[in-house]
């Protein structure tokens, strides 16, 4: 329409005799299989503000529940074809103040009810027996002491040791012990032991594998006593 009015004013017949264009409004013909009618079309004068058909005219679902037959209602069963009840439980037996002999309900009487259950009450933690070590014989200590070149062995080779020469070195200042098959001498490592030098003397002198592994299995005497080693435990033959 604007390309033809603009065609209209710029042509020159305009100037010479004026043309009264005519406008023709053509009402849309109506569907033809009602297909695209919920689309939206431009409608003529008569256009109401009805909403398309929905399901649209002749559509399949329109069709389809048409031809349908509404669904049966439900039968109501009489009483041979119910599910029987669930047994009663044995709690709704009970009388008010009676008590019951069932096994399965009763409630142990030393029980306090208020306490935690004993799934989540904590072990008593253990005592511990570390002795209070005298300044300057702390682990880091120690592991200085190891770092320092000093002789810890008193020997100059590593040797086959038997119990018998093993027992011969049972004094405090002259103390080695055996811990899985290795002897170490613990005399310097005494006043280090966090255990007490009492505790590790138990063990001067003998194999001392089972008190050390009963005490602290996780301890790692190889790694602590390295520097310490003098030899091998083998039997007296
Ligand atoms: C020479 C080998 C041993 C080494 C290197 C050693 C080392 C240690 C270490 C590092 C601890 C501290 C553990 C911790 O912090 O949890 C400890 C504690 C202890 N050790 Fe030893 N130990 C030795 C031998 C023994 C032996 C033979 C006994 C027993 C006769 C013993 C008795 C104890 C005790 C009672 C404690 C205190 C445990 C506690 O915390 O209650 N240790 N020892």
């Amino acid at each position: 329409m604007t390309s033809y009015l603009r065609t209209w004013l710029t042509s020159p017949l305009n100037s010479a005799e004026p043309v009264v264009p005519t406008l023709t409004i053509v009402s849309e013909p109506p569907p033809e299989n009602g297909d695209d009618s919920d689309t939206e079309t431009v409608r003529g004068a008569d256009d109401d503000d009805a909403p398309p058909a929905f399901p649209a005219i002749n559509s399949a679902q329109r069709l389809s529940s048409a031809s349908s037959k509404p669904a049966p209602l439900p039968r109501i069963l009489n009483d041979s074809e119910l599910m029987p009840p669930p047994p009663l439980p044995s709690l709704a037996a009970r009388q008010p103040g009676v008590p019951i002999a069932s096994s399965s309900l009763v409630v142990p009487s030393s029980a306090n009810m208020l306490a935690p259950p004993l799934s989540t009450t904590k072990a008593p933690a253990k005592k511990s027996r570390k002795v209070a070590l005298a300044p300057g014989h702390g682990p880091l200590d120690w592991a200085n002491l190891k770092k320092s070149g000093k002789d810890l062995r008193g020997t100059d080779q590593l040797m086959r040791i038997t119990p018998s020469i093993l027992k011969q070195h049972n004094k405090k200042d002259d103390a080695w012990s055996a811990f899985n098959g290795k002897v170490y001498n613990i005399t310097h490592y005494l006043p280090y032991h966090p255990g007490g030098e009492k505790e590790l003397m138990r063990v001067a002198g003998r194999d001392g594998t089972r008190l050390f592994s009963l005490t602290h299995a996780w301890v790692n005497v190889d790694y602590m006593l390295d520097g310490c080693l003098v030899g091998f435990l083998v039997s007296e033959s």
